[in-house]
């Protein structure tokens, strides 16, 4: 394997997978990411009978494609609006495990998929491990917007204080990176955020805003792999 943050993630994938897939499970939600791959990698080895008793609910069309290609059954939160558990990376995580996600601007499925479980566990490298949101992670807070509102959404984030936020620009395209549900996305910077749900909360309220990139109170536990091969657990 290539390198130590990739171990970290597997790591802390495999052992979140082991520890909260039970095999009592029918309906598992599956984030988005690349230590997801991993998550989806361990799903795998379980025994063949058990993963075709299970429905698997995607959060993007990347975690789709990974679950499609390893020949699982793939539902949605229509069919199964009751998941057993969710498993998802993220960009940084507090100690109170709040989250941001978002990254890779699938955070409006994640979210709707971490929410509709009855226990939503995070997976990530130890570089994604902070005391406050917003030590590690620089980018900002992702905030998914329709996309005929985004100069609007972005002027009334620079007056909430966020005067770098930007325009997410796609990179082997012209023009904005589009979501998976045809939106674009803000990053907005806001420096440390030592009250993400207030934060949370001013942007929500803008109008033109789908959803935003903070997860606050929902993990109930989050996996941190390190960098000397151990994982760290941190829970509520
Ligand atoms: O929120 C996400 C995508 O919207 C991802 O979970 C987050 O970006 C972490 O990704 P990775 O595991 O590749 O570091």
């Amino acid at each position: 394997m290539s390198s130590l943050i990739e171990q970290a993630k597997q790591k802390a994938a495999y052992q979140a997978v082991d520890e909260h897939v039970l095999p009592t499970h029918r309906v598992i939600g599956v984030g988005s990411g690349s230590t997801v791959v991993h998550v989806v990698a361990r799903l795998l080895q379980r025994d063949p009978e058990l993963n075709a008793k299970t429905v698997f609910i995607p959060t993007s069309f990347q975690s789709r494609g990974l679950l499609l290609d390893g020949g699982l059954t793939v539902g949605d939160v229509e069919q199964y609006p009751d998941i057993d558990v969710t498993i998802d990376g993220a960009d940084e995580v507090d100690a109170q495990l709040n989250a941001i996600k978002g990254g890779g601007a699938a955070h409006l499925q994640e979210k709707v998929v971490a929410e509709a479980a009855k226990k939503f566990v995070i997976v990530a490298d130890y570089r994604k491990d902070s005391k406050v949101l917003g030590e590690q992670w620089l980018k900002g807070v992702p905030v998914e917007v329709v996309p005929f509102a985004w100069k609007a959404v972005l002027k009334k984030l620079q007056e909430q204080g966020s005067k770098d936020a930007k325009l997410r620009m796609a990179v082997a395209k012209a023009g904005p990176v589009v979501t998976d549900n045809g939106n674009f996305i803000i990053d907005a910077p806001f420096g440390l955020i030592h009250d993400p749900v207030k934060c949370l909360r001013d942007i929500k309220l803008i109008t033109g805003v789908v959803e935003v990139g903070l997860f606050c109170n929902m993990a109930e536990v989050a996996y941190f792999g390190c960098e000397d091969g151990s994982v760290t657990i941190r829970t509520k």
